[in-house]
């Protein structure tokens, strides 16, 4: 709902969201301008009689002074018969330059306030002021719900760029946003009479003046008790007419002022309403208060982005959810089916279990983990189906499921069976599948199935399942579900560094490019410096296929899309199905490949130390992130291999990043060598050091296997103890990640 909420105003109210905040930054620049052009004298320096004292001796013909709220001061007059207005020098009354309006701004207003159009104009901005409101609000709320609460609202944040850019953009914008959105949102209510202006003070003309002859303006007393920065305008009496007044307006009311005794005839304030609806109109258009003009129209400029990476956000996400045919209400199924998913394959088997429900007559009810209702009004039953990322840990579409179900108290009236998808390579096996089934037991929830699990997504086990859950609801169930292979990229194998064969670790720095296309796209792309190489950052992954395998490998990214290369780090594993054929593989042979973003694996920006932590091909990422510290941001690189003379992997490399300072320190370790040690035994010998960059706020990138990242959790757990914390809260914190296998 709050999705819906966020994604369908924002969709519709894109274009007028763009046109209403880019017009208001550009109008808010222009209080600062005036400011700029401006001189204005400090409180109880220059009163309006004195003003009007120096004005008049250059303006005989003087008819009207105006202040704008940004304190310009105008003078209208008649001069030969001809009528003009100068900005003028409060401390002198001569004049800076005529006053001329610019017709750019008036455009621009008019764009802002009615679209360039009448009253349906000024209602379309009203409107898009409040989806505005709508908007800021509902994003608010889902950032809370994704981080975990209110409190946690400011965490860093992860996902692509597009989402990354939406959440900081708005965070750093979203009060400027709603001020914007809620005095636009008053200002045009007030426009069509749903909210009052209050009444602008109108004073009744005096029917009788003192009389006599006209004393000089400087010397009137209304006028020498009123302080310039309060004047908004003084209108002169009509020229040789001794019944005619001064007019007087001032911010907090207008009267007239008779202008032989200098003293107030009439006089009225300006009521509380009509106060109010000024210093919203101020709070909007920043007039009288530049800095916040500027402020708010620094908050709108990122409205614009915004409008461009949201429909990004929410095209993807469209375009990755399943299409799931008769799928009924959740309190409308008799049977839910929660999906825990990452890069879509689960859903794949999600929907051939909802579409065999359906035809035996089910009615079905199919939703991410992450949507657990409390309550699931009809339902008799509750099937799980999930895989498992990192070590053991949730997929992006269930990481908020056991925080939902530990706030459900009442085991509820249906019964559930839970489906591990995961990969037997794995030490965790299907781990979250596992750790879900746990929670529910200690739920009290009642089992309708034993957990089962699927390795490698495959249609066999799945089938398997399907029979047994077919006999306990008492019906033929067939589950017949081949997976999707993923759309891939054909690559070339263009370079190859092959490393470790004397100790017995063969391992192969493999450099893919984009098979020449030749011709005049060939050019075309050269020209433009296309690489022909799907985007992705040093830390993503490649899946590869293995010819003869639908079920694709996971290898980190050493390089960047950019460097023109797709590099990866492999090492030869007895009887590897996929390490066996890159490792075989001839410079010019081709692999099917598609990429899968991990953006939870990148050095943090900003100037804290950044220490890399690896052990065999673990290198990859991590050489990555080092060759594009151009920045010179200080790295440290801890690294164990076997030999140095036989797998020290990019060693040349290594050597000419530290020359060059992308690389600070580079810490190798070996295990074949005289004084044997590994990666963990270097963290421990530099214990003193590691934590003086851990105070200093260091993040700890580490990439490798299972059993050399827990050796190095353990350690720097021992290293971190005197200060007074753990890994897990160096985790918590978004400083420790890891990327295993
Ligand atoms: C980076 C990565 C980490 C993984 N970690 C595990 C794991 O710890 N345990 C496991 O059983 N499977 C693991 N897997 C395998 C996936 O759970 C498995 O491929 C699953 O079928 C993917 O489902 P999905 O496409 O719906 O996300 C991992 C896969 C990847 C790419």
């Amino acid at each position: 709902m709050l999705r819906q909420l966020h994604s369908l105003p924002g969709l519709i109210a894109a274009l007028f969201v763009i046109v209403l905040t880019v017009t208001g930054a550009i109008l808010s620049l222009n209080p600062a301008l005036e400011r700029a052009g401006t001189v204005v004298p400090a409180a109880g320096q220059i009163s309006v009689a004195e003003l009007a004292g120096r004005v008049v001796e250059h303006y005989p013909g003087a008819e009207q002074i105006e202040r704008t709220p940004s304190g310009t001061l105008i003078v209208y007059y008649t001069r030969d018969g001809q009528v003009g207005a100068d900005r003028v020098d409060p401390r002198t009354g001569q004049a800076v330059a005529p006053y001329e309006p610019s017709s750019f701004t008036s455009w621009v207003k008019n764009l802002h306030r009615s679209m360039l159009l009448d009253m349906s104009g000024r209602a379309v901005a009203g409107i898009t002021a409040l989806a505005m409101v709508v908007l800021a609000i509902s994003g608010a709320m889902l950032l809370a719900t994704r981080l975990g609460g209110w409190r946690q609202v400011l965490r860093p944040v992860r996902g692509t760029l597009s989402q990354r850019l939406h959440i900081e953009l708005g965070r750093a914008a979203i009060l400027g946003l709603l001020l914007s959105g809620l005095t636009g949102s008053y200002l045009s209510a007030a426009t069509f009479g749903l909210a009052s202006e209050g009444m602008e003070a109108e004073p009744e003309f005096p029917l009788e003046v003192a009389g006599g002859p006209p004393a000089a303006i400087d010397t009137l007393s209304a006028l020498k008790a009123t302080d310039l920065n309060d004047l908004r305008e003084l209108v002169y009496p009509y020229p040789d007419d001794p019944t005619d007044l001064y007019s007087l307006g001032t911010d907090q009311g207008a009267g007239y002022i008779d202008q032989a005794s200098g003293e107030w005839l009439s006089y009225q304030p300006h009521d509380a309403t009509h106060r109010f609806y000024e210093f919203i109109y101020m709070l909007h258009t920043g007039e009288g208060l530049w800095w916040l003009g500027l402020i708010l129209g620094l908050a709108a400029l990122t409205v614009s982005v915004m409008a461009v990476t949201g429909p990004i956000i929410w095209w993807k996400r469209q375009r990755s959810k399943p299409k799931i045919a008769a799928n009924s209400g959740p309190n409308a199924a008799d049977s839910v089916i929660l999906v825990g998913s990452e890069s879509n394959s689960t859903w794949g088997f999600a929907k051939t279990l909802h579409d065999s429900l359906v035809q035996t007559g089910h009615r079905v009810h199919t939703a991410p983990m992450n949507r657990l209702a409390p309550h699931y009004r009809g339902a008799k039953r509750l099937f799980i189906l999930t895989a498992t990322y990192g070590d053991g840990d949730a997929p992006a579409s269930a990481n908020q499921f056991l925080a939902r179900l530990e706030k459900i108290t009442d085991a509820p009236d249906l019964s559930v069976a839970v489906l591990g998808f995961g990969d037997r390579q794995f030490p965790q096996f299907c781990g979250f599948a596992k750790e879900v089934e746990t929670a529910l037991a200690a739920k009290g929830w009642p089992q309708l199935l034993p957990l089962d699990t699927i390795d490698r997504q495959s249609p066999q086990e799945f089938a398997r399942w399907g029979n047994a859950l077919g006999k306990v609801l008492g019906i033929e169930l067939t589950l017949v579900h081949t997976p999707v292979r993923p759309r891939t990229t054909a690559l070339e194998l263009a370079e190859r560094v092959d490393y470790g064969a004397e100790v017995q670790a063969p391992t192969a720095v493999l450099r893919f490019k984009a098979p020449e296309s030749g011709g005049k796209t060939g050019l075309l792309s050269r020209l433009l410096r296309r690489t022909g190489l799907p985007p992705f950052e040093a830390g993503d992954l490649v899946g590869i296929l293995p010819p003869d395998s639908p079920v694709p490998r996971f290898y980190s990214l050493a390089s960047a899309s950019k460097d023109g290369v797709l590099e990866i780090c492999v090492r030869h594993h007895s009887g590897g199905l996929c390490s066996g054929f890159l490792h075989a593989l001839p410079v010019g042979g081709t692999i099917e490949a598609f990429i899968q973003p991990n953006p939870d694996f990148r050095p943090a920006s900003g100037k804290a130390p950044i220490v890399l932590i690896g052990a065999g091909t673990g290198i990859g990422p991590l050489v990555g992130f080092i060759r594009h510290n151009t920045s010179h941001h200080p790295m440290h690189l801890y690294w164990g291999g076997r030999c140095p003379r036989s797998d020290f992997l990019y060693e040349p490399e290594l050597n000419a990043y530290l020359a060059d300072r992308r690389l600070s320190r580079l810490n190798a370790t070996f295990s074949r060598v005289d004084e044997r040690a590994y990666v963990q035994d270097k963290l421990i010998a530099n214990g003193p050091e590691l934590r003086r960059l851990i105070e200093k706020g260091a993040q700890i990138l580490v990439c490798g296997g299972r059993d050399m990242a827990a050796s190095v959790m353990a350690a720097l757990n021992d290293i971190v103890a005197p200060l007074g914390i753990d890994v897990l809260t160096l985790k918590a914190q978004g400083r420790y990640r890891e990327d295993v296998y």
